[in-house]
């Protein structure tokens, strides 16, 4: 039967008159009324979707389920035998995920306190998750706070969780059955699932952000790597990418969050970055907020693509040779095959771009034992044959730069080929293969098969390559800033691999703290030609970059979409 005096109260709450009760609550009962017509005194059961519908919220959900799945877990660790239930619902109300003591199970069932049960506000009345989905604040809506008299012995706290881009994705609750009477009983399991929630919201930031900066903010040192406060991502240009709730306390005016700079609310820019990161001791990390007062900040350095880490992780010498670009990929895919045949190798491309590194790490893939490597330029026909004398056992027999072979000693190059059946040639060339001025019948001998390899301002790897040959000459928390970055990425690289190890040797030798900045660079060698190059036709450009823009931005020096406002203004478009 219905309480007769919490149907009143409800009236007198219609009528205006000031009972006691949250604000929040008055407001429900108000609204459940008046706007979805229902009446206190009936005893409505919980509402459940049916299995179908239920598989469909999962479906929906899941991501949201994986990121809350461990903070659910310990969270009811932590309140273990003291018979609360904990709840995830979507941004709908719908339960989505449950934590419960098995023995309770019938009776939950029965309270709505399942899965499948739909909280929302017009159907369930006046609760928890209903509330909460209103208000978008954490609430707890305590015993007879519910309209609905089934509910009323039901003491449930929940808390909104919000995706990275500001909205409500899913609604964190902890019920008990039966409670004490007093409200503030529950100001633990207020404190517990808001926190609870604030976790999945920072656990689900930084998955979604590995490859932009992530800016994560406390209040006091001891908690900033554990467990902070807010977080922000960010991109190159220190622009918000995304932010979890807490995050909207930077930006106190309430206007949109997304897009705004970050050196608008706190005193520092994107270039900053690098000294919040977790080598510097956490005191030291402060950041200052613009209309007063200071936060304490940990930066997170966006990291390499995944396919870049599978690239890296091919087995054997040729692993490491390239990050994530897809001619360089099959370039190594079929190198590697290669590399366990005797085929005579020819390897082209321009000066610096890895030819011999490449080489030696075939001859290191293969099955040959001996090594010899010889520079062509100068090489007489005396020295070879010397160098060839003692060859015994399968041997590699690197070339460098057969176009500078002069015509005698290309003879005795035949002539050992012939008789050294176990030496496999590896040859390098800067020359096209189809110019060499080799006589024909030893070039065949020489190319079995050509491997190319693509110019440095072709690759799409450059930012992966530049993070590898940094680590290997400088110590590990030396970091370039963002513009020296850009910079470096926007380089055409005429001098390849080569010139790029050139220009970070410079850096680091100049570089007084431990961060490159721009004037650490040297200057380009070649920014002459490069300016030429950049009256290179557009459509030639893209077609040598297979339409690819940034690396046609890199070509070109400019930006992607400075690529994409040429490409407008000329009225061009990749291939269908
Ligand atoms: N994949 C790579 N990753 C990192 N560094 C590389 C890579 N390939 C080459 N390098 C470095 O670049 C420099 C030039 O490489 P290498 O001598 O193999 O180029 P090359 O094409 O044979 O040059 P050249 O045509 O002038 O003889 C070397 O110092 C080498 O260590």
């Amino acid at each position: 039967m219905a309480d007769r005096h919490h149907v009143r109260e409800i009236e007198q709450v219609l009528d205006g008159t000031q009972t006691g009760r949250d604000g929040f609550v008055a407001a429900s009962w108000r609204r459940c009324v008046e706007l979805y017509g229902m009446d206190p005194s009936r005893n409505d059961p919980a509402h459940i979707v049916t299995e179908a519908e239920l598989r469909d919220h999962r479906k929906q959900a899941e991501w949201m389920i994986g990121a809350a799945r461990s903070s659910l877990q310990s969270l009811f660790r932590q309140v273990a035998g003291q018979n609360y239930v904990l709840l995830l619902t979507d941004a709908k109300g719908v339960c989505v995920d449950f934590f419960g003591d098995d023995l309770f199970v019938n009776e939950l069932r029965g309270a709505g306190l399942y899965l499948g049960s739909n909280w929302s506000e017009d159907l369930a009345g006046t609760c928890g998750v209903g509330a909460c989905i209103v208000t978008q604040e954490p609430v707890t809506v305590h015993q007879d706070d519910h309209f609905g008299n089934a509910h009323v012995s039901l003491s449930c706290t929940a808390a909104p969780i919000f995706d990275s881009l500001g909205g409500l994705a899913a609604v964190l609750d902890i019920s008990l059955l039966r409670s004490p009477t007093p409200k503030r009983s529950q100001n633990l399991a207020m404190s517990l699932v808001t926190n609870a929630a604030r976790r999945v919201e920072m656990a689900n930031l930084m998955a979604e952000g590995r490859r932009d900066w992530i800016l994560r903010l406390s209040d006091s040192p001891e908690f900033l790597d554990v467990d902070p406060e807010a977080a922000v991502r960010l991109d190159g240009s220190g622009r918000v990418l995304g932010y979890t709730r807490a995050a909207r306390r930077l930006f106190p005016d309430g206007g949109p969050i997304l897009g705004r700079r970050i050196d608008e609310v706190l005193g520092v820019t994107v270039d900053d970055l690098p000294d919040l990161m977790r080598d510097r001791p956490t005191e030291d990390r402060i950041v200052e907020m613009q209309g007063g007062g200071a936060l304490f900040g940990h930066a997170i350095a966006p990291q390499a693509p995944r396919a870049a880490l599978r690239s890296s992780r091919r087995d054997g010498p040729l692993a490491g040779l390239a990050g994530d670009d897809p001619v360089m990929e099959q370039l190594l895919a079929r190198a590697a095959k290669l590399a366990r045949t005797d085929v005579p190798l020819l390897i082209a491309g321009e000066t610096g771009t890895g030819k011999t590194k490449l080489a030696r790490a075939i001859h290191m893939a293969g099955t040959a034992s001996g090594f010899l490597a010889l520079d062509c330029a100068g090489l007489s026909a005396e020295v070879l044959r010397e160098a060839c004398a003692d060859i015994s056992g399968p041997t590699t027999l690197l070339l460098r730069r057969i176009e500078d072979l002069d015509a005698g000693t290309a003879a005795a190059l035949a002539a050992i080929l012939d008789s050294h059946e176990l030496l496999r040639p590896l040859s390098t060339t800067c020359a096209l293969p189809s110019d060499q001025s080799l006589p024909r019948p030893l070039f065949h001998r020489l190319a079995g098969a050509t491997l190319s390899l693509p110019p440095l301002r072709q690759r799409q790897d450059l930012g992966t390559l530049l993070d590898r040959l940094l680590r290997r000459r400088a110590p590990d928390d030396m970091r370039l800033s963002p513009s020296a970055r850009a910079a470096l990425l926007g380089r055409h690289w005429p001098g390849n691999l080569r010139e790029l190890e050139q220009v970070l040797d410079v850096a680091v030798a100049l570089c007084e703290g431990r961060v490159i900045d721009q004037p650490d660079l040297p200057q380009p060698v070649d920014a002459a030609r490069r300016d030429s190059e950049a009256d290179e036709p557009l459509e030639q450009v893209m077609e040598a970059c297979g339409w690819n823009m940034s690396c046609a931005a890199r070509r070109l020096g400019v930006n992607r979409s400075t690529v994409l406002r040429r490409l407008r203004r000329a009225g061009l478009q990749p291939p269908a």
